[in-house]
């Protein structure tokens, strides 16, 4: 079996001594080359967090985090020309113009593809001659992204990529990561907010709550187990009807609204007898499955793959 690209293991990090900030609780993750993971979870769940542990920017508190083979904390320098990284906040050298950033960023990697670097360059419009400094949140997005693309990464890691990104340049960054996935040893990791987009590229999702993975898997696999029930009763359905393990529940009269994550036939069917009801199934966009997963008092998900 081919080794997993990131096997992270019983992963926690924790910030501060008093009172200890417990971000990560334990995380598990086996990446498989090839994959384009899609890292969702609401603001301050650990997504760059578990990012820097995955680089070796930060060190874990517990459990290890495995990259190409090497532990994250011990990174070789073989195995660090093979990653790319987008920090959430860019970093590069304001009094540069574009192109000498590009030419000194170039010299670090014996497999810089300049033809891919001008390519895109010219794609997004960089201003080739401009100064670092002054240029756009999304322009230095945009040249971070070509930077970290430069040599050709084995495993590319990007912190919300398309966040300072305008509609259309978006579009060009997804269709470029699509192009570059084209490519079965190239495995990318890359947070964000914009369940639209991770839809297009990922052919996998992990949901990151309350400090664990609440869901890794298949895009596809995730829209099959969470549905929304809409079940129409022949009576007043009681205030204190449930389903067990249910993401969130309403009830007005006859009338129940239910999301499921572990969606399955037999419950529907269950609940047409049992209740002598009307029980249509609704498709959930992953937007949609976000906003249930972290609907208040919603359980901790059981879906993990
Ligand atoms: N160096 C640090 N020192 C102390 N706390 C930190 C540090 N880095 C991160 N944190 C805390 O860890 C939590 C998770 O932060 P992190 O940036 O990983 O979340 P995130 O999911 O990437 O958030 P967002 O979606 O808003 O970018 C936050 O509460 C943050 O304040």
């Amino acid at each position: 079996m081919t080794p997993p690209v990131v096997a992270i293991d019983a992963l926690e990090k924790s910030f501060g001594d008093y009172p200890t900030k417990r971000v990560l609780r334990g995380v598990n993750l086996s990446i498989p080359p090839g994959t384009v993971l899609g890292l969702l979870g609401q603001n301050g769940s650990g997504k760059s967090t578990l990012l820097k542990c995955s680089l070796g920017l930060l060190r874990p508190t517990a459990g290890s985090v495995t990259v190409l083979g090497d532990d994250s904390w011990n990174l070789s320098a073989g195995v660090k020309a093979r990653l790319g990284y987008v920090p959430q906040e860019a970093v590069t050298y304001p009094w540069m113009r574009v192109r000498q950033v590009i030419a000194y960023t170039a010299a670090f990697y014996p497999t810089w593809n300049q033809r891919l670097v001008d390519e895109l360059c010219q794609r997004w419009r960089l201003p080739l001659e401009e100064r670092v400094g002054p240029l756009s949140v999304g322009q230095l997005q945009s040249l971070a992204i070509v930077l970290a693309l430069g040599h050709e990464p084995e495993l590319l890691m990007l912190d919300e990529p398309v966040a300072g990104l305008d509609p259309s340049a978006r579009r060009e960054f997804l269709r470029t990561i699509l192009e570059i996935v084209d490519n079965p040893r190239r495995t990318i990791m890359f947070s964000t907010h914009i369940t639209s987009d991770l839809e297009r590229v990922a052919n996998r999702v992990a949901i990151l709550k309350d400090g664990r993975i609440a869901y890794y898997g298949e895009l596809d696999e995730l829209k099959d187990r969470v549905k929304r029930l809409r079940i129409a009763a022949a009576h007043d359905l009681p205030q204190s009807f449930k389903i067990p393990g249910a993401l969130r529940c309403e009830v007005a009269g006859a009338v129940a609204t239910v999301s499921v994550n572990d969606f399955d036939e037999q419950l529907a069917d269950h609940l047409r007898t049992a209740w002598s009801a009307d029980v249509t199934v609704h498709d959930l966009n992953l937007e949609e499955i976000f906003v249930e997963m972290h609907a208040a008092g919603s359980p901790t998900l059981a879906v993990t793959r």
